[in-house]
């Protein structure tokens, strides 16, 4: 069980968080120090990286032994995970998820490199799971008091809130950021969910994942979080990226009548 030490600090819970990375050497420094400045005592940070062009692995192997030089025998704050290929953000993600898991971790944190996501939330949204015993927190944009960067285009916009209406209505779910990136799961929750099966490979992970926790008998808090527009490097989402979201909602509705 976590507590909050005579500092704020959380204690005695292994927390994860997993960071999937595609040419984000630009933005990984200053996501590092935000994410282990986080205060968690045993926070970890998961690097997962397709063999980025930009040389991101390599600059996070060297961001691990920095931050790891001064731990005692054993314990690491940062690793990286070297995938051979650009394999989609979902392949990612279950990579750095399954292998959190089978080194302990109670909680898992999903969050880009690029900035977009508050770290500072991660507390909160840690303290809203072990408060309520919920074992998905998400952060959230379509919550009140959660927004948007007014510098994401009219396209993006509208993308972002057509993608996420039409996923809860083919999929009937509540959740009304079912698209976020940015969550909190706990281990008990990620185990019931059959990783190595997930039909995305890509964005709409997201959207399965959260699905399937539901449909597991978990249930969801959504917090809201203000989504920053990245300053460096670009998105990598693709055209067949938002194809896959638009068939993964309905291949699920009809797999789980
Ligand atoms: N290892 C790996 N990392 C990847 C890959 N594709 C993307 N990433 C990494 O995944 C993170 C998110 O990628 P972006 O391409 O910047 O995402 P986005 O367009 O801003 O979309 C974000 O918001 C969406 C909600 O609007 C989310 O649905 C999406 O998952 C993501 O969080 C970044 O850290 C990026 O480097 C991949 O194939 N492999």
């Amino acid at each position: 069980m976590t507590e909050l030490d005579s500092h704020g600090r959380h204690t005695g819970v292994p927390v994860t968080v997993v960071m999937p990375t595609y040419n984000e050497a630009a933005n990984l420094p200053r996501m590092a120090e935000l994410v282990l400045g986080l205060p968690i005592d045993g926070l970890h940070l998961k690097i997962v990286d397709d063999s980025s062009p930009d040389g991101t692995g390599r600059l996070a192997e060297e961001l691990a032994e920095k931050y790891n030089a001064d731990q005692p025998a054993g314990r690491r704050r940062m690793s990286v995970l070297h995938r051979t290929e650009k394999d989609g953000l979902g392949r990612a993600y279950v990579a750095g998820m399954s292998a959190a898991l089978q080194e302990g971790a109670a909680y898992v944190v999903q969050m880009d490199a690029d900035g977009s996501h508050p770290a500072e939330a991660v507390p909160r949204m840690l303290g809203t799971a072990v408060a309520s015993g919920v074992g998905l927190v998400v952060g959230s944009r379509y919550v009140e008091g959660g927004s948007l960067d007014e510098d994401w285009g009219v396209h993006r916009v509208l993308l972002s809130r057509f993608a996420n209406r039409y996923a809860r209505t083919v999929l009937g779910t509540k959740i009304r950021d079912i698209t976020a990136g940015f969550n909190l799961w706990s281990a008990a929750t990620l185990r019931d969910i059959d990783l190595a099966t997930l039909d995305s490979a890509g964005y709409s992970f997201q959207v399965e994942l959260k699905y399937k926790a539901v449909r597991a008998g978990h249930s969801a808090v959504e917090i809201p979080i203000r989504f920053e527009e990245r300053t460096e490097g670009v998105s990598k989402m693709t055209l067949r990226t938002q194809l896959e979201s638009a068939v993964v909602p309905i291949r699920l509705r009809l797999k789980h009548r």
